[in-house]
């Protein structure tokens, strides 16, 4: 059946599935869990931060204008009137002669106006001698001088890095509302697949598709269901793809292409899924079906382990982004020049594994040595996807080509 069928074009493909996915519903978890999960509110903050003037440094609040003129020579002495420690509030205003002992992060008392460090004093009782005042206004953190009360501070979709949990945190938030992950069921088929660990028989080879699809779903923010093997066989795949109605996305892999016991399309049909396209123009993946049934999408991928690889990432991680809330679901892809040529013609357009790096003038990139349809080395050390156009002759050493970047955007 696949090899009647016309291959669309790989932005048609995208195009047709990102129309059809429907955003996850959401849920609030505990603050501590939400690293890596997709925001699903808009953050707004109920008060000014800092909350209060503040001191950076550990030292003494005092009237800038009293010191700015301290020298070693020429010091300036006050007498400490106060002593304010972090997490309390201060006791008496500075006023002219007087300055407050303050550690960092504590208030700074009514009256002053600036902050000189410890290590520009001399201490003796409670007598203070400023030996260098400049720049003593700049030492206070202004309240709301990093966030203001009704500033919307963090925004739905933005995905939970180190930096947020930090904000969520700032802002009060131990419970914030995350899009729910796309619970995502893998399936491989193939009567020469067996489990990674059964002992291996002549003919058969390890699930590899499976653990390796896992780890990219896992890395677009859903969450994975093994569901184990199927053979060639268009009932037991059927029956298998049933057992996780709890799923959003059906992944197979294997039986996408013309062979005899090439079987997704036969199992669609079986279950009532209707068939959005059999064959993209893209190598390696040219094999990839994807249906659609109640709302829920299904994909067929290549057995081929690069093939599938490449498929997945182009149309399965986009759906599943987009699915789980983010607002950016394309990895950034920049220009770069090749360090070694690529020999092949190609046809269909092309995604070659690569790794790229920075020299002193440019972004350099190398396809990785082992490139083959069925071949894992050639993803396993890759930073970097190669994008090569269709109908393109061999390209030369020091080309320039277009790369997708292997992280997020
Ligand atoms: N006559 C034609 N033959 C093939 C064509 C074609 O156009 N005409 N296309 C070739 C291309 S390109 C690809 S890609 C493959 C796609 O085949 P399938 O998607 O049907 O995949 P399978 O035949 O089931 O498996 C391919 C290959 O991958 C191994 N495999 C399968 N599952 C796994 C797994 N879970 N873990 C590891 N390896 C797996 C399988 O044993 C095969 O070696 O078709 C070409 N043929
Ligand atoms: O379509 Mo096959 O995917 O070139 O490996």
């Amino acid at each position: 059946m696949g090899g009647i069928s016309v291959s669309v074009k790989l932005e048609v493909a995208q195009e047709i599935l990102l129309n059809l996915v429907k955003v996850m519903p959401k849920e609030k978890v505990v603050l501590s869990e939400c690293w890596r999960r997709v925001l699903g509110e808009t953050v707004v903050s109920d008060m000014d931060f800092p909350p209060f003037d503040r001191s950076p440094l550990d030292g003494y609040a005092l009237i800038d204008a009293e010191v700015a003129g301290a020298t070693p020579e020429s010091p300036v002495i006050l007498q400490q009137i106060d002593y304010i420690p972090a997490g309390e509030t201060p006791h008496k205003p500075v006023i002219p002669g007087t300055a407050c002992r303050i550690m960092t992060g504590a208030p700074i008392p009514p009256g002053a106006t600036g902050v000189i460090r410890l290590e520009d004093t001399i201490v003796d009782g409670d007598k203070v001698t400023i030996l260098d005042g400049r720049g003593a206004g700049k030492n206070i953190c202004l309240r709301g001088e990093e966030i203001a009360r009704e500033e919307e501070v963090i925004f739905q979709g933005t995905v939970i890095n180190a930096g947020v949990m930090g904000m969520l945190a700032v802002l009060g938030k131990s419970r914030p509302a995350v899009f729910c992950k796309p619970r995502v069921a893998l399936i491989a088929t193939g009567s020469e697949i067996v489990p990674v660990d059964f002992p291996l028989t002549p003919g058969k080879i390890r699930n590899s598709n499976s653990f390796m699809l896992s780890a990219q779903a896992a890395e677009a923010g859903a969450q994975t269901v093994l569901l184990g093997n199927a053979s060639d066989n268009v009932d037991e795949i059927a029956h298998l793809l049933e057992t996780a109605s709890d799923c959003d996305v059906f992944i197979t892999t294997g039986g996408a292409s013309v062979g005899d016991y090439d079987f997704i399309s036969e199992v669609y049909k079986k279950l009532g899924i209707t068939l959005l396209f059999e064959r993209v123009s893209i190598k390696p993946g040219m094999p990839v079906l994807a249906g659609i049934r109640d709302g829920k999408l299904y994909f067929g991928l290549s057995g081929n382990p690069a093939a599938a690889a490449i498929s997945f990432e182009q149309l399965v991680r986009p759906v599943l982004m987009k699915m789980g809330g983010r607002k950016v679901w394309w990895r950034p892809r920049i220009k770069a020049i090749l360090a070694a040529p690529f020999k092949k013609m190609t046809g269909a357009k092309r995604f070659v594994w690569a790794r790229c790096w920075q020299t002193n003038n440019d972004i350099l990139v190398e396809p990785s040595r082992a490139q083959g349809n069925g071949m894992l080395k050639s993803a396993m050390g890759a930073n970097a996807i190669i994008v090569i156009p269709e109908n393109s002759p061999p390209l030369p050493l020091n080309a320039e080509v277009e790369v997708i970047l292997l992280v997020d955007a």
